[in-house]
């Protein structure tokens, strides 16, 4: 290059630098004005507040906690050269939840978590959110859920049959793991298909390590130096295990997609019974509007979102009925007056309505300890709170349904297990959106009824069959439950309890 070509080049990259720093300078400069009366903890140039967040998962919980304790309902949090700003007041949610300008996700859903939970609702923005929204829940109709319940009780009559095992040796032991399977293998039937001969191996082992991957996405987040997807494969050990799930998990779904292609392509249809939600996914108006990656990748998204969250909130479920016998024996009499001593009938969809008691136990469970989190918006434009404080264009608005569900105002003694919260008479007049375990507005879970069903099928069966005592060396209150945080919230030592089978009356007189 000649001297004087060079000497241009370089004036010219010169001259973009300065502008590009002097445009991102007026930026900060504009959030740090508009933001100024918001309390936060101090940031330091270039990694803003990190340093304050950037903990072991174990003690994120606590951090966390502390920030909306020492700082109130609304706080401004640096982090790198980004503007977060955390919202709680129900108000304030409200706006988070259902404003135009707060519809889209900010860019590191698309580049930290697209990558493993897939290219699908929670991951993409509008229009293309839209149009793939109007399609997946149309899908997740209650008529085509309705069908799942059968696989929900026949999985959960497996998990009794595991945990059997643990309670006759009348051990203390982690009870997650099981879960976790269970939810997975249902999320794989009823998501994917019925029949997963040929890919069980594929299925087992993405099970087997989910939880580290959900464990990796959040420890990104809040790593600002690891956003970008070359420095963390250059920089963290932590990338080879993020990259084999990535893997692992697009080629599960690409497998089950082709051999249901196949099938079509063969004139062969699984019986209508044992339809799963891909099946009617190409049964339907949507193969006209979503491709088939897009399809794969939506696949790849509930998977994902129903896996942690179910199985972390049942985990949390378990371990609250272990510390309150007097919930759990109300629950057992709800289960007997429905099942009577009948222990081998799974559940099925017409039980369900009648499981009002145990079904206002999850909801109180879902609000002391929300799975997800945090989830967050970007800001497309300033938006005046009812607060009275303006989150700035380009920021990037989170709220945290764990502070949420924690006010006084709408949930007096909030520490409390307290399922008569959600009884009718209770819940009127109550502020709709202090309640967000599975968030509201135009984003919210579209799994929320699958959810529901997969939890209330999985706690009967399992209350049917057992009591749930304590470990002895666990937390001695709900208040003392060590959780960590991944992208969804997880007891830190899984949940530890002891079984003992409940004896029926044929058992009692055979033990006379
Ligand atoms: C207890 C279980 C669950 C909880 C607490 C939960 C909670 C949530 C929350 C809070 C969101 C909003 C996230 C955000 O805005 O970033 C969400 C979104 C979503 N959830 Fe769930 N979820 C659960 C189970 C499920 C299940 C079982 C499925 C699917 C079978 C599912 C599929 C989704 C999808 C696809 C989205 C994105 C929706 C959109 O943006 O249009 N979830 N969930």
């Amino acid at each position: 290059m000649s001297p004087v070509l060079l000497f241009l080049v370089t004036l010219l990259v010169s001259l973009l630098v300065v502008r590009g720093l002097r445009l991102y300078a007026r930026t900060v400069w504009r959030w740090h004005t508009l933001s100024k009366n918001i309390p936060g903890p101090p940031a330091f140039p270039i990694i803003g507040a990190a340093l304050t967040v950037a903990k072991h998962p174990d003690k994120l919980f606590r951090q966390m906690q502390w920030l909306w304790t020492t700082y109130g309902s609304t706080i401004r949090l640096w982090l790198g050269p980004y503007l977060y700003v955390i919202l709680t007041e129900p108000d304030d949610v409200e706006v988070f939840c259902t404003s135009a300008a707060l519809a889209d996700k900010p860019h590191q859903y698309a580049s930290m978590l697209a990558p493993v939970l897939g290219r699908g609702l929670i991951t993409i923005n509008n229009p293309q959110h839209r149009a793939h929204r109007k399609v997946i829940s149309t899908s997740m109709h209650l008529d085509i859920l309705k069908g799942f319940v059968n696989v929900f009780g026949c999985r959960s009559q497996e998990l009794v049959g595991k945990l059997r095992r643990h309670a006759e040796r009348g051990e203390v032991f982690n009870m997650s793991p099981y879960l976790g399977f269970c939810v997975n293998h249902s999320l794989c039937e009823t998501v994917l298909s019925t029949d997963m001969a040929g890919v069980e191996k594929d299925r087992d082992e993405l099970i087997r390590v989910a939880d580290q991957a959900s464990w990796i996405m959040f420890f990104r987040l809040f790593r600002p130096w690891y956003w970008s997807n070359r420095l963390f494969a250059l920089l963290s050990s932590r990338y080879k295990v993020y990259a084999s799930v990535v893997h692992g998990m697009q080629s599960f779904v690409h497998k089950v997609f082709n051999i249901k292609m196949e099938l079509i392509r063969k004139g062969v249809r699984p019986e209508a019974k044992r339809l799963a939600f891909l099946d009617h996914v190409l049964a339907s108006d949507a193969r006209t509007v979503l491709t088939e990656e897009e399809i794969k990748e939506e696949l790849r998204t509930l998977i994902w979102a129903g896996s942690t969250t179910t199985t972390d909130s049942l985990g949390f479920f378990f371990i609250a009925m272990s510390m309150l016998p007097d919930v759990q024996s109300k629950i057992h009499e709800e289960l007997d007056s429905v099942f009577g001593e009948d222990r081998t009938r799974p559940v099925d969809f017409d039980d369900l309505p009648h499981l009002q008691y145990l079904e206002r136990c999850i909801k109180e469970g879902l609000r002391m300890f929300p799975p997800v989190c945090c989830f967050a918006r970007a800001v497309s434009e300033d938006v005046t709170l009812p607060s009275g404080h303006v989150l700035p264009k380009d920021t990037v608005a989170v709220t945290v349904p764990y502070a949420v569900h924690r006010d006084q105002k709408w949930f007096p003694d909030p520490e409390k297990f307290d399922p008569d919260r959600f009884l009718p008479e209770n819940c009127t007049g109550r502020h709709p959106f202090t309640y967000i375990p599975f968030s509201a507005g135009s984003r919210n879970c579209v799994g929320q009824r699958y959810a529901m069903m997969s939890m209330k099928a999985m706690t009967a069966s399992v209350l049917r069959h057992f009591t749930v005592l304590p470990d002895p060396d666990g937390p001695t209150g709900l208040h003392d439950i060590p959780i960590t945080i991944g992208l969804s919230m997880v007891p830190t030592h899984g949940a530890r309890v002891l079984l003992v089978p409940r004896r029926t009356t044929t058992d009692r007189t055979a033990g006379a």
